[in-house]
This record gives C-alpha cells, sequence and structure tokens, in this order.
C-alpha cells in the first residue's frame, strides 16, 4: 500500500469541459480512498457538477472566477460544451491563463500544503504556478497511450509532411504495422499556440496521469516511457470510469429514469439496443444528422440516441414513426448506466476517450464514428489494434467524408447481427474482463500504479 499519511494533500484542477472533468473527478475517489486530502479548484458555473459527481466525501470545493469580457466568447460560458462554435476551444483554453492570480491566491489561502497537483494539459499555466509554490505537477490530457505515441512519432518524424493526399495511408515509423492518413490529425491554425504551451509545460512536470490500464496497449504505455528519455512518465491508472464508489441506496431505489425503463422493456423482448451518443461538445451537421435518422431507421435495430438536436432537426416525424423501437433522450444521462445495461449490444460513438474506455469496460462493443480532436486516432485503435469495433464507412472512403444512411444501415448491421460484430463482441468482454482487474484494489496494475506514483512523489523533497 502507499504511504497514506494523513495530511497529504492532492489539488485537482480539472479543464472546464465534461470529457476532461469526469475522470479527474473519478480519480479523486482514488485518491479520497487511500486517505489523502483533495481539493478541486474550478469555476461558478461549474460547481453544482461537481458538487453532484462527489457527493458524501471529504473533498473540498473551491471556486475562482473565470475570466469575463472575451472576444467571441458569451458572457457566463465556463465550460466547453456551451461555447457557440467549436472552433472558439482555443480562445477559450488561452484565456484561462487569465485566471492565474486567482489560482495563485486560493493556493496561498489554503488550509493545508499540497504534496502535488493533477492539472489538465490546456491548463498549462498552472506548472509556473506550482513551481512558484515547490510542489510537483502531473498532467492529466485525457488522451490514450497509443494517441500520445502516434503525434509524437508523426511529429517527430515529419511523416505526413510529404506530397501525398490527405487520404493516402502511410507507414508509421517504429510501428511498421499502423497505417495512418494526414486526415487522422486535426489541423487548426488556431490551435498551435495552445498545443506548443500545452505540450511544453507537460514536458517540463513531473510526469502524465493516464486514463488507461497497462493491459490494454502494453506496446504504446512502454513506447511512452521508453521513447523519450528522461522524459515524464506516464502512470497509467484508469479506466477511472471504474473508480465511482457503489451507488448510495438512497439513489439505488430512486425512480429509475424513462430510458433506463425502456432499457428494461427491451431486455423483457430480448432486443438488443444499440446506444448512440457523441459526447459532450461534437456538432454533427443538419445534412449529416438527417442521413443518422435514416441510418438508424432503415437498419431496423432497436436504439437509445442521446442528442441535444430537436425533433425537426432529426426528420419530422421521425420519432413518432421509431416509436417502440427507438428512443431519444434530450437529458444529461449516466452513460456508464447505460452502457451497462445487460440490453445494450453495440454503441455508436464519436470515440472521445472516455466513451471508449467506458463501453470497454462495459463489455460493449463500438461502432466507431470519430469527429475531431483525438477521435480519429482512438477510432483506429479501437477497430485496427484492438478490434473491439467496426468503423462507420464514408460515402468517399476519407475518414472525414459524409456518411449516407445506406452506408450507416450497413455498418449498424454488421455491429449488432453480423458475423464481424460477434467477433468484436468477444474481444470487448475480454478487455472488459482485464480492465476490471485493472482496477481490482491492491492487486491489479492500475491500483498499484497510482500506489506507487502516490509513493514515489509524496516522499520526495520538492
Ligand atoms: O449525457 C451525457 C453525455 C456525456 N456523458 C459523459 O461525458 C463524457 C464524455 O467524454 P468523451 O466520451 O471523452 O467525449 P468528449 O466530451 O467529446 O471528450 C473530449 O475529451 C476527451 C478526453 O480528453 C477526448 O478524447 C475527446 O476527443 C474530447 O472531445 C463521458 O464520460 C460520458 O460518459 C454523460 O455521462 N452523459
Amino acid at each position: 500500500m502507499a504511504d497514506t499519511r494523513p495530511h497529504h494533500h492532492v489539488l485537482l484542477f480539472p479543464f472546464m469541459s465534461k470529457g476532461h472533468t469526469i475522470p479527474i473527478l473519478h480519480l479523486s475517489h482514488l485518491l479520497l480512498r487511500r486517505q489523502l486530502s483533495v481539493t478541486v479548484v474550478t469555476t461558478p458555473s461549474n460547481l453544482p457538477f461537481i458538487a453532484q459527481s462527489l457527493p458524501n466525501t471529504t473533498a473540498s470545493i473551491l471556486q475562482i472566477p473565470f475570466p469575463s469580457k472575451l472576444e467571441g466568447i458569451p458572457t457566463g460560458t465556463e465550460s466547453t460544451d456551451k461555447l457557440p462554435s467549436m472552433s472558439l476551444f482555443p480562445q477559450f483554453a488561452l484565456a484561462t491563463k487569465l485566471m492565474q492570480p486567482d489560482f495563485e491566491r486560493l493556493v496561498d489561502n489554503l488550509p493545508q500544503p499540497v504534496d502535488f497537483m493533477v492539472s489538465d494539459s490546456f491548463l498549462w499555466w498552472s506548472l509556473e504556478s506550482a513551481n512558484k509554490y515547490g510542489f510537483p505537477r502531473l498532467v492529466f490530457s485525457g488522451m490514450c497511450n497509443y494517441a500520445v505515441c502516434m503525434f509524437r512519432t508523426v511529429n517527430q518524424s515529419g511523416v505526413l509532411l510529404g506530397n501525398e493526399s490527405d487520404d493516402e495511408l502511410i507507414t508509421v515509423p517504429r510501428f511498421p504495422w499502423i497505417k495512418l492518413t494526414r486526415n487522422d490529425f486535426e489541423r487548426h491554425a488556431g490551435d498551435s499556440e495552445l498545443v506548443v504551451k500545452s505540450i511544453t509545460a507537460s514536458k517540463a512536470s513531473y510526469g502524465y496521469v493516464i486514463n488507461s490500464f497497462y493491459e490494454l496497449e502494453p506496446v504504446f504505455v512502454d513506447s511512452f516511457n521508453n521513447v523519450i528519455t528522461n522524459g515524464p512518465k506516464a502512470w497509467c491508472v484508469g479506466p477511472l470510469c471504474l473508480a465511482k464508489p457503489p451507488t448510495p441506496v438512497m439513489q439505488a431505489i430512486r425512480q429509475k429514469p424513462s430510458w433506463i425503463q425502456w432499457l428494461d422493456e427491451k431486455y423483457e423482448q430480448k432486443r438488443s439496443v444499440l446506444f448512440v451518443a457523441f459526447g459532450s461538445q461534437a456538432r454533427v451537421s443538419a445534412e449529416q444528422l438527417k442521413e443518422i435518422s435514416l441510418g438508424l431507421e432503415k437498419s431496423n435495430v432497436s436504439f437509445l440516441w442521446v442528442t441535444k438536436e430537436k425533433e425537426s432537426e432529426l426528420g419530422d416525424g421521425f420519432e413518432e414513426r421509431n416509436r417502440g423501437r427507438g428512443f431519444v433522450v434530450r437529458e444529461w444521462v449516466d452513460q456508464m448506466e447505460i452502457l451497462n445495461h445487460p440490453s445494450v449490444g453495440g454503441f455508436l460513438s464519436h470515440c472521445g476517450w472516455n466513451s471508449v474506455l467506458e463501453s470497454v469496460s462495459a463489455g460493449v462493443p463500438i461502432l466507431a464514428w470519430p469527429m475531431m480532436a483525438e477521435q480519429h486516432l482512438n477510432a483506429r485503435m479501437v477497430v485496427e489494434e484492438l478490434k473491439i469495433g467496426v468503423r462507420v464507412e464514408s460515402s468517399n472512403g476519407s475518414v472525414r467524408g459524409f456518411v449516407k444512411w445506406e452506408g450507416l444501415e450497413k455498418n449498424v448491421r454488421e455491429l449488432m447481427e453480423g458475423e464481424r460484430g460477434e467477433e468484436v463482441k468477444m474481444k470487448v468482454k475480454e478487455f472488459s474482463r482485464k480492465a476490471r482487474e485493472a482496477m481490482e484494489v491492491e492487486r491489479g496494475s492500475s491500483w498499484r500504479t497510482l500506489d506507487l506514483l502516490i509513493k514515489e512523489i509524496c516522499s520526495k523533497e520538492t
């Protein structure tokens, strides 16, 4: 067991985006179980979500204001899922630098000294504060080892800087069995300042806390830790979604949400349900939404679709025509609860890393439809490396191409009813078992890695 003297104090500073905050909140449960004191720093609008996710714990949640009067960003927008357009993401993340004086005042006034901090890679400037106050900073980027290795290798080798087309497959040096295209990488000119700042600060930090487990991607964990000599180490402590404490009794006997009742009905009818959700920030064009509705409708498969879009965006009469077979939810759901429901047999996902890990943990195969950020790499990992999913095919063959309903219908059937679907289902069940083993108290690889990390970092003189 780690040295868990009660005075050890961890500062957690998640980025203001659900996909980045949720895993850090799960991490806080693991730290609290080891008797460490935990302080989470956030902004006023994000505080209720965090407080709700950490009920009945001793974690302190402290707030500092989010910068106001930012160009292009509506006042009161403190989370990336509320941004009017994802093109404002770099601006939003860069503006967090303005929080530094308030952050440092907060650190000045903490009742207990900080032993170490875990802060998001997009809060690059928090390293400067950590150095000033003399505590180590660990980075949380939310990405898997595979994606980090691909970014590093492709950047260092310049392999995608040639004359090839955006969709030409190029062999990745060091990993000759992997082929990627330029379209597997996001290209936003405005991103570069943020990316450079984040990477530079990450490389100068104590280490990386990675939401993954060794047995899922051993080659890439080893590569992460060996390729850059003396670079900060990757500590795999996940899947963090399995760190959630047991549901309190009062909540367990709560009225089930309508979509869980519907899934119960499907279970009784022995219908396998496709869960459809694209995370907290992906935006799907109006034209593409219509093809999704049509593809789902024609596939004849039962589906549960979580979306923010109005009925008119999905196609008039869509919900009425599919009543009984399909269910559309427009609220925040407990995605883990859905994925773990016995009637769910597949997940049409944008491959945000949390969604991938949640699906792996629940043993649900994935129909991969990446949309932005590092999701194209995650999709390649899911389909080509882990073989736990099938890829949605676009009409022009490009990984960023438009998907027509005919292709989607075919892929949905392939996953839910086809031979390939059976194969990937067996494989994901294997990884699900390994994921649970990795998180086993005192014995699992991720559990022991976190113990080692705490022991190492808390015994160091800074
Ligand atoms: O109604 C909802 C909607 C979402 N979630 C949860 O929200 C998280 C969403 O995370 P993810 O699946 O990773 O998607 P994004 O929100 O899109 O995540 C961003 O952050 C990830 C982690 O860095 C990246 O992998 C993605 O590319 C990036 O878009 C997951 O834990 C979901 O379970 C819910 O619980 N209920």
